[in-house]
């Protein structure tokens, strides 16, 4: 049975809520519908970037001290926006619409503890906009032991199967932090974490220019990388070990480029960022033949040149360029989540997250 699933994403970068709609069994996409995009208020941004340090402390999944309720109510404050802002423009009504994947925001992710936490009350969404909610995803896969993330895997693998591409094919998000699907046939999916993304980067950016991201990588393409810095950095474990792995948004926030000229950082860490996704080759079974880059990060061409330099005779392709909405791929994603969690398909599997069995997962608040 096609499902209209209407997929919400606040991702890592912190910067707003994405919305699309799709047209899915949860194996294929029927049809792609519109995307929208809800950007968070300075103000909102920076609750949430208190609420993530003060995450750190968290003891379990539900626990909301502090400053984390008032952000959880900013988060479902958001959402329910978006969906009224999206289905004003797009004049939709609740009852098109089956079911809505809600991601809500990571604020700490601790697979090795078995927490992982995404904060955004589902019930009271559900109530705001009269759909049925999916939310939680990541929590039953925590739970049996598997890194939690990355989730999209799966939809990748959707998207990919209509591409006439000589395998394997890596998928690459570089959202705040970077993720790889790697795809070989019908029976190879692997994929994990890489390493930063344009977290460092977008703070960095803010720290030294005010700016909230190095907009097309034109700063940064002013720079000179530090090569030395970037081999230093990669000799942290994480970047040895084979997938299945993941990371928290700050777990290389300590990392400190010393006294360097604005520009010069600014090309070290899109350095640091390709050279760590490129990382992941040795540890693939064969090497790729294409990559295909999505998210913000397909927009920053210096980032996408690095890329091309380090990946030897691969091509490497911005989704956009493929026709798939870049932007909207994650959104997109949860909708998809959404569909394979209400007919109990897997959502992830041993090679993405290192769950010990093919693992279904999601919660379902009513309104
Ligand atoms: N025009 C642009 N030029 C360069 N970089 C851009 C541009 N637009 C967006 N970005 C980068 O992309 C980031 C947002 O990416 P995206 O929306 O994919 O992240 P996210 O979904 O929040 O993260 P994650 O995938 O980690 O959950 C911005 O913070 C910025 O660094
Ligand atoms: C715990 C968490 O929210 N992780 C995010 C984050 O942002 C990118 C990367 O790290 C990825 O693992 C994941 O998001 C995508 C949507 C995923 O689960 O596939």
């Amino acid at each position: 049975m096609m499902l209209t699933a209407l997929g919400l994403m606040s991702g890592t970068s912190l910067d707003g809520v994405d919305v699309a709609l799709i047209e899915t069994d949860g194996k294929q996409v029927k049809a792609f519908g519109p995307s929208g995009y809800r950007a968070y208020s300075p103000a909102e941004r920076n609750l949430l970037r208190q609420a993530l340090s003060e995450a750190v402390h968290l003891p379990q999944r539900d626990a909301r001290p502090g400053i984390l309720a008032e952000a959880e109510r900013a988060v479902t404050r958001a959402h329910a926006e978006a969906v009224a802002a999206f289905f004003a423009q797009n004049r939709l009504k609740p009852e098109d619409v089956d079911i809505v994947g809600f991601h809500g925001q990571t604020v700490l992710h601790r697979p090795e503890r078995r927490l992982t936490v995404q904060i955004g009350d589902a019930p009271a969404l559900a109530k705001a906009i009269h759909i049925p909610v999916m939310h939680d995803f990541r929590a039953a896969d925590v739970e049996a032991g598997g890194q939690g993330a990355p989730f999209v895997p799966v939809y990748h693998r959707a998207l990919a199967n209509s591409l006439d591409r000589e395998g394997p094919i890596v998928v690459v998000n570089i959202g705040g932090v970077s993720n790889i699907t790697y795809i070989d046939g019908n029976d190879t999916l692997i994929a994990c974490d890489t390493g930063p993304g344009n977290a460092l980067l977008d703070d960095f950016m803010y720290r030294t220019m005010n700016q909230a991201f190095d907009a097309e990588g034109k700063f940064a393409a002013l720079g000179k990388a530090d090569e030395a810095w970037i081999a230093r950095a990669l000799e942290l474990p994480f970047f040895a070990l084979p997938p299945p792995k993941s990371l928290d948004r700050n777990d290389f926030a300590a990392l400190r480029l010393g006294d360097v000229a604005p520009a010069d950082g600014a090309a070290t860490l899109t350095a640091f960022t390709a050279t760590a996704i490129t990382r992941i080759i040795p540890l693939l079974p064969r090497r790729p033949r294409n990559w295909i880059v999505c998210g913000g990060g397909a927009r920053n061409l210096t980032m996408l040149r690095m890329l091309r330099e380090r990946v030897g005779s691969a091509t490497v392709e911005a989704a956009e360029t493929l026709g798939w909405a870049s932007d909207a791929i994650e959104a997109q994603a949860f909708g998809f989540l959404a569909a394979r969690g209400l007919k109990g398909l897997p959502l992830s599997y041993p090679t993405t997250t290192g769950v010990p069995m093919p693992m279904t997962g999601g919660v379902i608040a009513r309104p």
